[in-house]
């Protein structure tokens, strides 16, 4: 069914976005591995468990405000890492870096982005108070600094990896976020059949030195054979290390200071060895359901993370956070913040920067009025992230069609 009239949810923005983009952007963006299992599974699984509500208790203060690995937040909520953001809006990462920082929010830059992580560390450092005449709740809040992670593609190429880590610490990024989901590309349908980085793009963290890794996504053809794999999933076997392990993130160590997470973990095993590695957090994702197909629904295996994890590092979640209530959920099984994808991308094909904003916000208010409206068996209500507890959660019965 087509919005009508004002936007009021994330997938009113959604439908807009579609709206607006070309059919390649969006159908890049929009996709999933393969039956898009894990990509449906994903909000699925968060429609299948149930706040218990408590009332009379005293809703009226509500305070979201957390840190990450030492830094404030406004509100456990980010920008995960998605590539080639200019063909959402011609401002892209700088828009949705802009808008993060204006308020006091985490965003991840990745390693494909569209603008150089100069230029969006720029874009960021300095954003005017009244860059977009915005109401008080929009401003910066002075007393949180902007933080700014890199999420990292480890290229075979192990001097090209080196300088990407060296730029994003010399350029203010604060942590890198290694994927590790991705040793090769998984299947994305529409684009084998079609994907294309417009001509007036590249790949900008990748310059002439590196050359061969700043231009991406020509259609992949085998001479007269239908197209097996996109240009992105060439490019990945080509240029993304399919040998990375453990071992790599102990030579990471080895060559920054900045504390490491790595991202698209779905396992208590691997949460454990993430944390023996040496990480400062583990990011429960599946890539937005865009790898393998068929694992589990993240918020499906937040608990079994959290669990392994025991403390020793934060966790965090991705992929199919679309409700305030969907981030309630999360931190009541242990996640200290949530990121969300392609979310941000709607805000910026909707209206860049504003854009970007709006639709943070809408999930900020939706995450306060949940907490408010869920209460809380003590005397006062839900007032801060700490007041949600597994125990304030139930699931639903799976009913049987037969
Ligand atoms: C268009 C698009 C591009 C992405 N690019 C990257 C990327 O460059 N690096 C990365 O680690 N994850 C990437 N992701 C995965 C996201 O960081 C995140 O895990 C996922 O989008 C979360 O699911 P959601 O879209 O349902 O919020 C991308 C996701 C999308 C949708
Ligand atoms: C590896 C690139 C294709 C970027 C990415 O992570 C994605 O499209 O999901």
């Amino acid at each position: 069914m087509a919005a009508t009239g004002t936007p009021v949810s994330l997938s009113d923005f959604e439908k807009l976005a579609e709206a607006r983009l070309s059919r390649n952007a969006w159908d890049y963006y929009a996709s999933g591995a393969d039956d898009m299992l894990t990509l449906r599974a994903n909000q699925r699984a968060f429609s299948r468990i149930r706040i218990k509500p408590r009332v009379l208790r005293d809703v009226s203060a509500v305070d979201v405000r957390t840190n990450v690995l030492g830094q404030a937040i406004a509100s456990p909520i980010g920008a995960a890492p998605s590539a080639m953001q200019r063909m959402a809006h011609p401002d892209g990462e700088e828009a949705s870096a802009r808008a993060c920082a204006s308020m006091r929010l985490p965003m991840i830059l990745s390693s494909w982005s569209t603008t150089s992580l100069e230029d969006v560390a720029k874009a960021a450092a300095n954003v005017p108070k009244d860059s977009v005449p915005a109401p008080a709740q929009f401003q910066v809040r002075p007393d949180i600094k902007p933080v700014r992670w890199f999420q990292l593609y480890v290229y075979k190429d192990r001097a090209v990896t080196r300088r990407l880590v060296e730029r994003a610490a010399a350029a203010g990024y604060t942590a890198l976020a290694v994927t590790v989901d991705t040793p090769l590309l998984g299947r994305r349908h529409a684009d084998i059949r079609q994907f294309k980085l417009p001509s007036y793009l590249r790949l900008a963290n990748f310059d002439d030195a590196d050359s061969g890794k700043q231009n991406v996504g020509t259609p992949h053809t085998s001479s007269a054979e239908e197209p097996r794999d996109s240009g992105l999933a060439v490019y990945v076997a080509e240029q993304i290390d399919p040998t990375l392990s453990w071992n790599d993130i102990a030579w990471l160590r080895s060559i920054t200071h900045l504390p490491i997470i790595v991202k698209g973990v779905l396992t208590a095993e691997d949460a454990d060895l993430a944390v023996k590695a040496g990480v400062s957090g583990v990011i429960v994702s599946n890539h937005g359901g865009r790898q393998l197909d068929g694992v589990a629904a993240t918020i499906e295996a937040l608990p079994e993370v959290v669990e392994a994890v025991a403390g020793r590092a934060e966790v965090y979640l991705d992929g199919g956070i679309r409700r305030g209530s969907d981030i309630f959920k999360a931190i009541a099984l242990g996640a200290r913040s949530v990121f969300i994808g392609r979310p941000i991308l709607w805000g910026l094909a909707y209206n860049g920067e504003v854009g970007v904003r709006t639709i943070l916000r809408l999930l900020e208010d939706e995450l306060k009025l949940c907490m408010a409206l869920a209460g809380k068996s003590f005397d006062i209500g839900c007032q801060t992230l700490e007041d949600i507890t597994p125990g304030m959660l139930s699931y639903a019965a799976v009913v049987s069609r037969l």
